[in-house]
Parts: structure tokens; C-alpha cells; sequence
């Protein structure tokens, strides 16, 4: 389909349209109409850099376990009936004539796809606005993966949203402790950027703690809502040998979610096991909600990378 440049459409098992992007090197990511959801990166050398579960359902309407599903207009379960908000589980379109974020360029090399959401009358049952929900996914020659949001309040009354990418990134293995012995227990996956920052745990309600980590590590169960945060936040995965680099724009929060052994055997579509070989670091707006007046739009914006690392 030569409107896109370096992109192909198909269809999926299911019959859904998906767009695979190709860098010049053959890095690829897929992403699915179904959710609006980035599916798989991979790298040049084919290597998954996503976690999507072996159960998992690929059928519409149900959102997809792994990937980069989009949460909104919530986050958690607050005001719909639709944990993390509902376009995750919408068929979205392919926009024709995106907005001049600028477009696809051919002589750069990258490869680049814009989708939009716009919401239904269908929709007003479970969140009463009118919006339309923009996505940009560029594939870069490096093959970093830029995934670019917009909300655009086509209502005549504001309204207030939370969002976040909900990421699953693909981890050799959680529960293998570090050799180095920095600190007992120290596991060989880590968050870095978010130390000493507060946090909302969402096991607790959202009650607020202090973090007191130097970087955080995983023993047992974490779901956890990092507030007011840096632009960049690492995550080190010493069995990999890769770091993978995240940056954002718009997005204050990042959510950190890992289900461990107990939570995992209560989610269905979830292997059992399989905790152990994924983390999700979202990039998100959610303690302080977004407001838009009607005509305005708001942008967020993140950039994923991955470096390679020495093993130790
Ligand atoms: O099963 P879902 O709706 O995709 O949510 C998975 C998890 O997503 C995380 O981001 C939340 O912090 C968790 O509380 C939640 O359990």
C-alpha cells in the first residue's frame, strides 16, 4: 500500500487490520486496529522486545495481554465499567489525513502510522464525552519506537482524563538475583529514575509512600503509580544484557505493575509463570488528571529504546 511508507497493511487470524513497520535495517513493530496496541518490536536481529502472554486473547472485543494496550480515559477502575478505559478494547482506523505532526518521510527511513479513535454515541454510556484520540507509532532508522498521543475535546463542556501506555516489556528473568550482591536479595531487573520519588500503591488503595530504594527491585508483587517523575526512566536487565531507555513528554507518571506468582494464577488470560519474563514501566498521566476545554488537544509522548549492556 504505497500511502505509507515502509508499512504494510494485512489482516490478522481474526480478520483485524494491522500495520507492521520496517525500519531500513529490519527492525519491525506491529501494531493491531484492535485497541489502538502496539503487538511486537522487534529488533533488527528478530529479537521480541515486547511480552505478549501465551494466553492471551486475541479476539476483539477483549483487550490483548501484552503489548502496548492505551489506557483511557481512565486509569485502574474509577469511572467507567471498563477497567483502564475503553478503547483498548475499540476497533480504531487508519487516519488518512493526520493532523502535520510532519509526515511520513521516505528519505529519512523511518516508518511511520497514524490511527485515530472517535468516539461513539455507543461510548457516552460509559464516559459521557466526545473526543477523538490520535496515535502516532514511528518506527526510527535506529529502531526506537516513538509513540505519539492526542485527545481532542470535541464536546461542548470540558472534560478531565487519565491515560498511560500501558507497556509490557519483555525480561529475561525476574526472579533471578544479581551476583553482584549490592544488596542482598538484589534482583537482576531493575527500574532506574524513580528513586526517592513518591509513589501510589495501588494495592493499598493508593495510599502514598516515599521510595527508599536506590532502584527499584522485585521480590514479590508490585503495582505502583510513580508520581511526578523524570523525563527518563531505565529499565536494567542484566540476563538480557539490555538496558531499555524510556522517555516522555506529557506524561508526569509512570506505573510500575508486576503480578508475581499468586495475582498471575487469578488472571486468565496469564500463564502462570509468565510473570517472570515481563514488567510494565508506563509512561502515564494519572495523579493529576488532564482537562481539556472544549477545541483543546493535549499531547503525550514516548520514546522507547534499548541499549545493549555488559553481562556481569
Ligand atoms: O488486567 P488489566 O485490566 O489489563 O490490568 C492489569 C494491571 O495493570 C496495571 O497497570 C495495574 O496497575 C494493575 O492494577 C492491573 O492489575
Amino acid at each position: 500500500m504505497d500511502l505509507y511508507v515502509n508499512a504494510e497493511v494485512s489482516e490478522d487470524e481474526n480478520g483485524v487490520s494491522q500495520v507492521v513497520l520496517r525500519s531500513p535495517r529490519r527492525a519491525s513493530a506491529r501494531i493491531s486496529l484492535h485497541g489502538g496496541q502496539v503487538r511486537s518490536w522487534k529488533t533488527e536481529k528478530g529479537e521480541q522486545l515486547l511480552f505478549t502472554s501465551s494466553k492471551a486473547n486475541l479476539k476483539p472485543p477483549a483487550a490483548v495481554r501484552g503489548g502496548i494496550p492505551i489506557c483511557f480515559p481512565q486509569f485502574g477502575e474509577q469511572v467507567s465499567t471498563e477497567q483502564h478505559g475503553f478503547v483498548r478494547n475499540r476497533m480504531w482506523v487508519i487516519d488518512r489525513n493526520p493532523a502535520p505532526l510532519h509526515s511520513i518521510d521516505s528519505s529519512t527511513g523511518i516508518a511511520s502510522i497514524d490511527l485515530v479513535y472517535i468516539s461513539t454515541d455507543d461510548d457516552l454510556r460509559f464516559w459521557p464525552h466526545r473526543f477523538e484520540l490520535r496515535l502516532r507509532v514511528i518506527l526510527n532508522v535506529d529502531g526506537s519506537l516513538t509513540l505519539i498521543s492526542r485527545v481532542r475535546n470535541v464536546d461542548c463542556k470540558p472534560f478531565s482524563f487519565a491515560f498511560a501506555y500501558h507497556t509490557y516489556f519483555s525480561i529475561g528473568d525476574i526472579r533471578r538475583i544479581s551476583q553482584l550482591k549490592v544488596h542482598l536479595n538484589d534482583s537482576e531487573v531493575r527500574v532506574e529514575g524513580l528513586e526517592t520519588l513518591d509513589y501510589l500503591d495501588n494495592m493499598l488503595h493508593r495510599e502514598r509512600f516515599t521510595e527508599q530504594e536506590d532502584a527499584i527491585t522485585f521480590e514479590s508483587e508490585v503495582d505502583r503509580v510513580y508520581v511526578s517523575t523524570p523525563d527518563t526512566v531505565g529499565i536494567v536487565d542484566h540476563e538480557e544484557k539490555r538496558t531499555f531507555v524510556i522517555k516522555k513528554e506529557g506524561l508526569p507518571d509512570v506505573v510500575v505493575w508486576n503480578p508475581w506468582d499468586k495475582k498471575s494464577k487469578a488472571i486468565p488470560d496469564f500463564g502462570n509463570n509468565e510473570y517472570e519474563f515481563m514488567l510494565c514501566v508506563d509512561a502515564a498521566a494519572i495523579e493529576n488528571p488532564i482537562t481539556l476545554k472544549p477545541g483543546e488537544e493535549w499531547t503525550g509522548r514516548v520514546e522507547l529504546s534499548v541499549t545493549s549492556s555488559l553481562k556481569h
